[in-house]
């Protein structure tokens, strides 16, 4: 479902440190690297609760039949994965009954407000998600909309329209739920964050949303199943250990390129999974990423005759289209398109692709890695999240980092703190 095409990012199999990949791929299944107790997402596919599944589905269909919008409040690893399976699988401007729309992940009032006013009169419900319970950005923007949805449907009624993804036990979330009746699930203490988005964090959205879970459990248990290979011959690694061969020659950034709009959230998700997993210690790529063809005609430039050595690009492919579309004959052919006419979209996309790897590639000696995907469906989802997962892993051991911690992204928390007059901080 994933293959590693390294043909253009100027390596081969050689350069790549097998001996190393091969011990890391030891400290990740027996455990014994640095952050071991945030390993719980590598079994997850398999071992998760099957009970609290089939209980987040009945709410989840109680919940579907009685709103319009799903509101998700969350942030980072609590946001980003179920934006990026959404839009990947039910496309961007799709008209199924449930649209999902977002907040908790920014203090704009204009963006805060601006949405309660759209939601006026609507029939919402919320989901809010925080593994900590205590993240600013989530939780006063939850304080708006649940005091709005509670105006608008009474206190009795939004109790069935909110629902709390959070930790099993502690943490003002789980006490604010419990306290005023919303149902929970649990995000596990092992899965941090950005590795959550296969447990309720993701799914219990995902499944108001009307997508079909099982098949990314499916997805991701073929990545397990397929994945588990302590060599090369693993492509997760294949791809941690192109990465990391890359970052030892000097390269300091990695674009993740998609020419499919509808994966411009797996790239946001992307780039938080290496961000945080990676960015430490003074080391790490900077993960950033571009969508094509938008970007060609931005960034275009820049990649393909700015500073070199700096940036290398990561392209996926997507072999099969989930819809195609082709270009008609115009029989006035104004446009002088009709040589185009009788191909599809998908093929002159595939086409563009071909013709930018050779610019980038060859002309502008930029490496590229090419990342091949079947579709963008749920099956592949699940794949991809467990394949992305266990190449960071790979990569952060690899960059001798422990990949599951953040403790940089603190320093700004305490500093609004202070500046905030939080109780308790000094
Ligand atoms: O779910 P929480 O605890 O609100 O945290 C949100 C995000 O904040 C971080 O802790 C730091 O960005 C992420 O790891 C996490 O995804």
């Amino acid at each position: 479902m994933i293959k590693v095409d390294l043909q253009h990012s100027g390596l081969s199999i050689t350069d790549l440190n097998e001996a190393k990949v091969k011990k890391v791929h030891e400290m990740i299944i027996n455990k014994s690297g640095k952050g071991n107790d945030f390993l719980g997402w590598i079994e997850w596919p398999k071992t998760f609760d099957k009970k609290e599944y089939e209980k987040m589905k009945k709410v989840a269909s109680s919940l579907r039949n009685k709103i319009d919008v799903l509101v998700t409040v969350g942030i980072g690893g609590s946001y980003l994965g179920i934006r990026a399976a959404d839009e990947m699988i039910r496309g961007i401007n799709h008209s199924d009954k449930v649209q999902v729309i977002y907040a908790g992940h920014t203090m704009s009032s204009t963006y805060v407000s601006q949405l309660s006013e759209y939601l006026k009169g609507k029939k919402f419900g919320i989901c809010v998600i925080s593994k900590s319970g205590t993240t600013t950005e989530p939780g006063i923007a939850f304080r708006a909309l649940e005091k709005q949805l509670i105006d608008q449907v009474g206190d009795e009624n939004s109790k069935e329209l909110i629902v709390a993804v959070t930790d099993s036990a502690k943490g003002a979330l789980k006490t604010l739920a419990d306290n005023k009746g919303y149902p929970t699930f649990v995000i596990p203490d092992d899965i941090g964050g950005r590795f959550s988005v296969l447990t309720p964090v993701g799914i219990f959205p995902l499944l108001v949303a009307g997508v079909n879970t099982d098949n990314i459990f499916a997805g991701a248990i073929k990545a397990m199943d397929e994945l588990v290979k302590g060599d090369l011959s693993n492509e997760a690694y294949k791809y941690a250990a192109a990465r990391n061969a890359l970052y030892n020659q000097g390269y300091k950034a990695e674009a993740l390129v998609a020419y499919e709009l509808q994966m411009q959230y797996t790239a946001e998700w992307w780039k938080q999974l290496f961000g945080e997993s990676e960015g430490k210690d003074n080391k790490g790529l900077y993960p950033t990423s571009m969508i094509f063809s938008t970007d060609l005609h931005s960034l275009g430039q820049w990649v393909q005759e700015g500073a070199r050595n700096v940036l290398f690009e990561t392209v996926i492919k997507v072999k099969e289209p989930v819809a195609n579309m082709l270009v008609e004959t115009d029989a006035d052919n104004y446009d002088g398109l009709n040589y185009l006419a009788g191909k599809s979209f998908h093929e002159i996309n595939s086409t563009a692709i071909e013709g930018v790897i050779d610019a980038h590639v060859n002309t502008g000696k930029m490496p590229n890695i090419v990342l091949e995907f079947d579709k963008m469906d749920d099956i592949q989802f699940g794949y991809l999240v467990y394949f992305f997962e266990i190449a960071v892993a790979m990569s952060g051991y690899l960059l001798e980092v422990n990949p599951f911690d953040q403790p940089g992204v603190e320093v700004y928390k305490y500093n609004m703190f202070k500046l905030l007059g939080k109780p308790g901080v000094k």
